[in-house]
């Protein structure tokens, strides 16, 4: 019965003409991506009337198609002609089967164009049309337009209407790959997945990038880094993400021998910001993404998120910095990295037993100035290795 699904954006609408065309052509190839990559059959995608529509029959389309970033909602849609007759008939159909005996059902009807009726007048025929049809299966139809047992949506175009009942949620957000490209420093912990999810629904394409700790952290961590990363890969179904690696364990020896051992973290991760600015550079993004979000672990205080970046003029976005937990997991749950977030994996093994929590940006500076800071990230940069998602 359904032959076509629409699909819905909300921010996108709000732009100029120019970028909302541009943003409409990326999310056009965005949903022909997530289409193919979830075995999906359609004949073809295309814009009308600030709506994309897909040509599609499959039930499992707008589903996929609300998991595009940028699609607020999209429904499975009976294409018929612009009659009300015929779209009567159609909404008679539909109530046949879906509306069981003795539920109560509502006509929400909306009309853009001339089509020389009111969105009232398509609402009370097509209604008729349900009603008379449900009496002459011999149920007893029941009209409630304030809360409804089933709906039926009716769109009245000037050149065609469509009916349908469902409206799948979207993800919301901008296309992605509209707003340029990010680092994202990527423990595979179950909150920097997330902050990069949460970057990629504004439109950011993510570069993730593993600092290994070896042999301070096992192989493993490096596993579920990755792994998270796959997972994230679903979400970006026209671009294949690349992912770096780069070795991190040299620099951490270097900082315990060298410093207080309480600033530990601290300094890795200055070292960790000052890598990811060289990746940034070098792959022409425009900043660097973290999962830190304040109070979390007993050191991520404000104080010490100061220390980390003092003086180091480096872009750095925190997307979780105010949110809670289990906020937090709920959102890794939706994306699906959770599952892979909780694999156990050793922790890092230079974590002092105490660790600064209340740093002072000005003596982490001076701890720093016993390290050759620039040597190190240098080597460890030119020493990372690069892969693309699927390759390994
Ligand atoms: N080995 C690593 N490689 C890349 N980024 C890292 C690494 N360790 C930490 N980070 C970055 O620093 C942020 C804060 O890490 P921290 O270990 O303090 O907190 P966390 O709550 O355990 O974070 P997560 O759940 O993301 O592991 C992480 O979200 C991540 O962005």
């Amino acid at each position: 019965m359904y032959d076509v699904v629409i699909v819905r954006y909300g921010e996108l609408a709000l732009k100029s003409p120019g970028v909302r065309n541009l943003y409409e052509r990326v999310l056009v190839r965005n949903l022909e991506a997530m289409l193919k990559q979830e075995n999906i059959s359609f004949s073809r995608v295309y814009r009308e009337w600030g709506r994309i529509f897909i040509e599609s029959d499959d039930p499992a389309a707008a589903k996929a198609a609300a998991d595009v970033f940028g699609v607020v909602s999209a429904s499975s849609a009976a294409k018929v002609e612009a009659d009300i007759d015929v779209a009567a008939k159609v909404c008679a159909d539909i109530g046949a089967d879906r509306i069981k005996d003795g539920e109560s059902f509502g006509i929400r009807a909306r009309r853009s164009g001339k089509t020389g009726l009111s969105s009232t007048d398509i609402g009370r025929l097509c209604g008729d049309a349900v009603w008379g049809r449900l009496e002459s299966l011999g149920r007893t139809p029941k009209v409630d337009l304030s809360d409804p047992d089933r709906e039926i949506f009716v769109e009245m175009r000037q050149n065609r209407a469509y009916v349908f009942t469902d409206i799948v949620k979207g993800v919301g957000g901008l296309p992605l790959g509209t707003q340029g490209k990010m680092i994202v420093l990527m423990s595979g912990g179950i909150d920097s997945p997330v902050a990069a999810w949460l970057m990629m629904r504004r439109g950011v394409k993510i570069i993730p990038v593993y600092a290994n700790n070896e042999p301070f952290a096992e192989e493993s961590a490096h596993e579920r880094a990755r792994k998270c990363v796959e997972v994230l890969q679903r979400w970006s179904p026209a671009d294949r993400i690349k992912m770096y690696d780069v070795p991190h364990g040299k620099n951490l020896d270097t900082i315990i021998k060298k410093c207080n051992e309480k600033n530990t973290c601290l300094l890795c991760k200055r070292t960790m910001y000052r890598m990811a600015y060289e990746i940034m550079k070098k792959e022409g993004a425009d900043g660097i993404v973290t999962g830190s979000s304040i109070g979390q672990v007993a050191s991520q205080t404000a104080a010490n998120m100061h220390a980390e970046i003092y003086g180091l003029g480096i872009p750095l976005y925190h997307p979780l910095i105010g949110l809670d937990k289990t906020e937090i997991i709920d959102l890794a749950r939706r994306i699906g990295t959770y599952d892979v977030s909780i694999m156990p994996t050793s922790g890092c093994g230079a974590v002092p037993a105490r660790p600064e929590i209340n740093a002072a940006f000005d003596l982490i500076v001076r701890e720093e100035e016993k390290l050759d800071i620039e040597e190190m990230v240098m080597d460890a940069v030119t020493n990372a290795r690069s892969f693309f998602i699927g390759d390994e």
